[in-house]
């Protein structure tokens, strides 16, 4: 059976927070969504322009609406924007007994204010004491505690006043905003206090505070207990804020889709990998072209989320001759290849949708031939490397990749080097993906 989270808050135009950030997130864990809009915002990633409430009757009645066909497992709020709609949202939301997350949002990233000053008491008085679990970051959590909070310890204190004196059941302080250098939040339930860590990422963050606080909503009303739903929403937030997408022009949207997006692509790239692979250990003439260092045939992740070797899946220890034959030394693993993994995400940053490449021993003859078959062929020499270039730790293939696709000005299907002191001459081959990458090579030793 699936699960339905609820989420009470406002709209963001920009797709960035709000309840649009709350349904991706319930998307990416698999949760039906359900909303009560309380207002609608003209917002994008630089500024809030515009702010229309929804009357308190009609953000009531989506609750109620919901509630009453579809029924929720588990509730949050966000933006409440005045002290009417916070009052009608306590009153409904009393009259059933899903847990309730609340976000108690004040303020834009932007800076713009999303709750009146005069409903500040009315959300301390009426939705607080309702809440499972309250995640106010540092801002927020001073203004409800009345505490400044500079350190960690702050932090516990205000969380443990939220709890004590205002009466929600949980208490989580995010550390975003505390300047240090593990983004560490701290939630007291229980009678406990519990840290969460995360190292600080640069990305994208508008929307994070919304997300977080909807993936710990839609694992409540898949059944986690409190803490485990804390702690894969804080490893959800990490990710998302990290693979965001650097999209308008002021502080980029969380990226809720990497949660799920990264396994699928992790598969497909498995998948279409393994497949290729299989059929070029079939190719009968395939011998001849694997070079003394071996062969390696690999595939990236998109680019978005391709940022390291790591994210480049290719043949461990590569393809090497065996005889007579050739034969993978492992399987298909991600973070196998160093040399192919470089060259294709240099290559990527030029042409984002080639994400595969292969490797073959060089033949004055196969350049030739691949020219008057049409394909593209650049080239690069080791030794116009510039020395600065040279002494860095694997800096050579991404000079000489760039070298090459600057050099042709166009996209290259063939880049080769002839080699070095100690260096072989090498051909590579390059393709959207492993199909398209096989293909070319089979044109040219076919
Ligand atoms: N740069 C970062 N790297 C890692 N984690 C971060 C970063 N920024 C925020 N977080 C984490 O993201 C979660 C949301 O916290 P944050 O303090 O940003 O919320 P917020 O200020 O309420 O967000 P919003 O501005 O969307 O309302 C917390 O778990 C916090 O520790
Ligand atoms: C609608 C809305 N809710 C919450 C936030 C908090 O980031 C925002 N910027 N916009």
């Amino acid at each position: 059976m699936i699960r339905k989270a609820l989420t009470i808050a406002g709209s963001d135009s920009g797709g960035g927070a709000g309840i649009e950030a709350d349904l991706k997130t319930f998307s990416a864990f698999g949760v039906h969504g359900l909303v009560a809009i309380t207002s609608v915002t003209a917002q994008n990633t630089q500024e809030v322009r515009a702010i229309y409430d929804v009357t308190p009757e009609v953000v009531a009645k989506q609750i109620e609406a919901v509630v009453e066909d579809i029924g929720v497992d588990a509730a949050k709020t966000g933006m409440l924007s005045n002290a009417e709609i916070i009052k009608a949202v306590a009153k409904t939301v009393k009259k059933y007994d899903f847990p309730l997350v609340v976000d108690p949002v004040m303020i834009a990233k932007s800076g713009a204010p999303l709750l009146r000053e005069d409903a500040m008491d009315a959300l301390i008085e009426k939705i607080i004491p309702l809440a499972k679990v309250v995640t106010p970051n540092r801002p927020e959590a001073e203004k409800l505690s009345g505490i400044k909070i500079e350190s960690l310890e702050d932090a516990k204190k205000a969380a443990k006043i939220i709890v004590e004196e205002l009466g929600a059941e949980g208490a989580i302080v995010k550390g975003g905003h505390l300047g240090l250098s593990e983004a560490v939040d701290v939630l007291y339930f229980n009678g406990e206090f519990k840290e969460y860590r995360a190292p600080f990422v640069q990305g994208c963050t508008h929307g994070t505070g919304c997300s977080f606080s909807a993936a710990i909503t839609a694992n409540l009303a898949k059944g986690k207990k409190l803490e485990e739903a804390v702690r894969i929403a804080k490893k959800f937030i990490t990710m998302g804020i990290y693979y965001g997408a650097k999209i308008g022009h002021g502080h980029c949207p969380v990226n809720q889709n990497a949660w799920i997006e990264i396994p699928a692509e992790k598969w497909r790239v498995y998948e279409s990998l393994s497949k290729a692979v299989k059929e070029l250990l079939t190719l009968e003439n395939l011998p001849k072209y694997v070079p003394e260092v071996g062969m390696n045939f690999v595939y990236a992740l998109p680019k978005l989320y391709a940022k390291d070797k790591d994210d480049v899946a290719g043949v461990k220890g590569r393809i090497v001759k065996f005889g007579n034959t050739v034969k993978p030394v492992g399987g298909i693993e991600f973070g196998a290849s160093d040399h192919l993994a470089r060259a294709i995400l240099t290559f990527m940053e030029f042409f984002p949708e080639v994400r595969s490449a292969l490797n073959l021993k060089y033949s004055e003859e196969l350049i030739k031939k691949a020219s008057s078959l049409g394909l593209k062929v650049s080239f690069y020499d080791r030794r116009e490397e510039p020395e600065e270039i040279k002494a860095k730790e694997g800096g050579t293939i991404p000079w000489g990749i760039k070298t090459a696709i600057e050099r042709l000005n166009d996209r290259p299907d063939v880049i080769y080097h002839l080699g070095d002191r100690g260096k072989e001459p090498m051909i590579l081959i390059f393709g959207e993906s492993p199909e398209v990458t096989l293909k070319k090579l089979k044109m040219l030793i076919g």
